[in-house]
């Protein structure tokens, strides 16, 4: 038996398609999920391995641009659709897909390759930390209040078909990406990932709307949302699951909330995939009627440390020398200068003594200024080498805006 790993020829996507939908145990059976991921397959960057004439592991990469602190768009390569066949998994085949997939990115001269993952404990073995917490939420409507900024009652609200108003919902999406680390700048075609509804969160829901914000004509927010309703013997106990909500203003971002809280029959309103300082914590009178979690968001890997590093801005001066440890991709090991600010960096390789001793994977956890240096030492995963140099670095990684990747991939 010959196991082999060939770049995806586009006449076996369909075979190669069925593998990661048997691999994620069944999902994506629809033809209209399937023409989706299609046209999105970027198939000279996908993997297939073949035992025989069956495919038995799956990889793809999205070329991606990343928004990062400063406001920069970083090319970044999205791995996704990772499955081996039940058949024939715990033989290395990821490992060898892993490999692979990293060494494509770094000859694509993208400095960051990026995921999301279906088990967190998968990735940290090739690179990857976990650079941006998400929220969800499930709002009691009938035990809270909103404080409503000023403003709010110059907003006009208005609801349409999400396709007939996308371009403009697109162009308000296009300019939130510079402001908020994680964000993915979207390309051609991924619109129609922005308004894809999967068959089992449509069961049983209206079809899904838009809300807009608009003051004299300026789009200030919109929000894509489904209704669920239910009858229970107590009373009308619908859920109104919001998917998507931009807003460039705090009254925007207030009246599309309290449009979403007083739909009538409705008595929660569920968020997911939300920033974690999402607006809503500090406008709603009681957030222990909110059912708030916070998971794991987008994983990030450094595939080339120095331009990585350089690539982002830093909310202070900083100047230090990291010693990094990176298994998989042995380029990246040593020591770097990072000398940088919030006008720009410069991070070269240095024989100077080291100041704090990391591995590649706090560099990816730390990268987008969602996750503190400090916090990562505090769980001894990063080593402060010369006094002080923790502290001042730390800030400097810093984001004021917590990093938020706005849709999966
Ligand atoms: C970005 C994305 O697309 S995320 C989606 C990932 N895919 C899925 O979850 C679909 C279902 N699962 C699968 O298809 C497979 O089990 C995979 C892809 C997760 C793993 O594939 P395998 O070929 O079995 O992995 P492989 O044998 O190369 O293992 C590599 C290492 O990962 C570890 N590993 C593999 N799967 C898992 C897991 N689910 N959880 C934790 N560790 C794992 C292995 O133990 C091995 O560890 P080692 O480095 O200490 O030796």
């Amino acid at each position: 038996m010959t196991i082999e790993l060939r770049v995806l020829d586009e006449a076996d996507w369909e075979t190669w398609f069925s593998t990661v939908s048997w691999a994620f145990g069944g999902a994506f059976g629809s033809d209209e999920e399937r023409a989706l991921w299609r046209s999105l397959t970027e198939t000279e960057r996908s993997i297939g391995v073949w035992d025989g004439d069956r495919v038995v592991g799956t990889a793809g990469t999205f070329s991606l641009g990343l928004s990062v602190p400063g406001g920069a768009v970083v090319p970044a390569g999205g791995l996704t659709m990772v499955g081996v066949a039940p058949t024939h998994r715990r033989r290395g085949i990821l490992r060898r897909m892993m490999r692979q997939q990293l060494d494509d990115v770094r000859a694509a001269g993208e400095p960051l390759a990026v995921l999301t993952a279906s088990e967190p404990s998968i990735y940290g073995r090739f690179g990857y930390g976990t650079a941006t917490w998400e929220l969800s939420a499930e709002i009691e409507t009938r035990d809270v209040r909103l404080s409503a900024p000023p403003g709010i009652d110059e907003v006009e609200i208005r609801v349409a078909d999400p396709a007939d108003v996308l371009d403009a919902c697109e162009e308000l999406y296009a300019r939130q990406v510079p402001l908020r680390p994680g964000m993915l700048a979207r390309r051609p075609g991924w619109e129609r990932a922005a308004l894809w509804v999967a068959p089992d969160v449509r069961a049983g829901a209206a079809p899904q709307l838009c809300v807009l914000a608009e003051r004299d004509g300026e789009l200030l927010g919109y929000a894509r949302y489904l209704t669920r309703p239910s009858w229970q013997p107590s009373g009308p106990d619908g859920t109104v699951q919001v998917r998507d909500l931009q807003a460039t203003e705090p009254a925007g971002y207030a009246a599309l909330l309290r449009y979403l809280l007083d739909i009538d029959l409705m008595s929660t309103v569920a968020l997911a995939r939300r920033p974690v300082d999402e607006p809503f914590t500090q406008l709603l009178s009681d957030v222990r009627r909110c059912d708030l979690r916070v998971r794991d968001g987008l994983y990030l890997r450094p595939v080339e440390v120095g331009p990585a590093l350089a690539a982002r801005r830093y909310a202070t001066d900083v100047e230090v020398v990291l010693e990094v440890t990176d298994a998989f991709c042995p380029w990246n090991e040593g020591r770097w200068r990072l000398s940088g600010g919030p006008e720009g960096a410069v991070c070269e390789r240095t024989a100077d003594p080291a100041e704090l001793a990391l591995t590649v994977n706090e560099v990816g956890a730390a990268y987008l200024g969602g996750v503190s240096l400090s916090a990562l030492a505090a769980a001894g995963r990063v080593r402060e080498l010369r006094p002080g140099a923790l502290g001042a670095a730390a800030t400097a990684f810093g984001s004021p805006v917590a990093p938020w990747l706005s849709h999966g991939f």
